[in-house]
């Protein structure tokens, strides 16, 4: 696996040049290897001259991305993570308070079977901020979204897209369309539709079919230069884009019988925490966290 450290400077684009974003694999070692994490760093800034700041984050025993998005031009820096993971809320947390965020949404794509979400976790330490996830997951949050919803962080926002088959409660969050919202556009798929791969479909109401319906009519029909951030990599890739998961996955993008086919004969043994991570994530991961692993966590 590759192994790179983050880049911790956030890189600011000169506003004559609106449409712009840089490309998260430019990373350099850097001082947070206490974590051992992947990350990068970009802004955004918008054609209306808003500011994304974003964060790719890394967790290394699930190899699962958060990602860090605030509204930097807003006075108040509202900010939201997608698919926090519980063992770096800390880092999360840190993160958040040095670049002077304020957190609103702690965001799922989904009820992660392989990983405890962060979620509930920060909710102890931030009470004011929301979980959320899809109705359609059956799962508990403050805020319960469907297809067609935004999430509001100031002057951006995210719309959600319905994006079942690898379980049956999968989102993926869509950056804003519109001339004060990040161009490109960006897909955070979660593990719908992951770089060159996707994610399995053989448990959580899992449907290849479904999968396969999902990403052509809900990811494949966003403008092919569309930024797609997955909620993992077993690669060491970052970042991909619709154009070349349509062209180059080697699943994704062939007919929908062979496709059925390949997923049938993945043979994948069931992710290690599935019995912990499954019901635990239902409830916004606070399953059996006690006050211990809470104070454990903080400094
Ligand atoms: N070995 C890991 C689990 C790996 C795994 O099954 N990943 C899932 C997403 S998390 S449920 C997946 O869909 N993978 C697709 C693929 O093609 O690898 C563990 O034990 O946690």
């Amino acid at each position: 696996m590759l192994r790179i450290g983050c880049a911790r400077a956030p890189v600011y684009w000169p506003s004559s040049k609106p449409l712009r974003c840089l490309a998260l694999s430019a990373v350099t070692p850097n001082s947070r290897a206490k974590w051992n994490v992947r990350s990068s760093t970009a802004d955004y800034t918008t054609s209306g001259g808003g500011k994304l700041l974003f964060h790719q984050l890394f967790e290394e025993e699930s190899y699962t991305y958060t990602y860090l998005l605030a509204d930097a031009s807003h006075p108040e820096k509202p900010a939201v993570l997608i698919d926090p993971v519980d063992r770096t809320v800390e880092r999360d947390l840190k993160l958040v308070k040095e670049l002077g965020l304020k957190l609103i949404y702690a965001m799922n794509t989904h009820v992660h079977a392989d990983h405890v979400t962060g979620t509930g976790l920060i909710k102890m330490k931030a009470p004011s901020v929301k979980s959320v996830i899809s109705s359609a997951s059956n799962a508990k949050a403050d805020r319960l979204i469907k297809a067609g919803e935004k999430i509001i962080f100031g002057n951006l926002f995210l719309e959600v897209r319905a994006t079942p088959g690898h379980t049956s409660g999968c989102v993926t969050y869509v950056s804003g369309d519109g001339p004060c919202q990040p161009q490109p556009r960006m897909a955070f798929t979660g593990d719908a539709l992951l770089i060159r791969g996707c994610g399995r479909t053989d448990f959580q109401g899992g449907s290849s079919s479904q999968l396969y319906h999902s990403v052509h009519s809900q990811i494949f029909t966003l403008p092919k230069e569309t930024l797609v951030y997955p909620a993992h990599d077993y690669k060491g890739f970052s970042v991909s884009t619709v154009e070349e998961e349509m062209l180059y996955n080697p699943r994704l993008s062939k007919d929908e019988e062979t496709f059925k086919n390949i997923m049938e004969n993945l043979g994948l043994p069931y992710p290690k925490k599935i019995d912990v991570a499954v019901p635990s994530n239902m409830v916004c991961g606070l399953q059996d966290i006690s006050l211990k692993t809470v104070q454990a966590t903080s400094n």
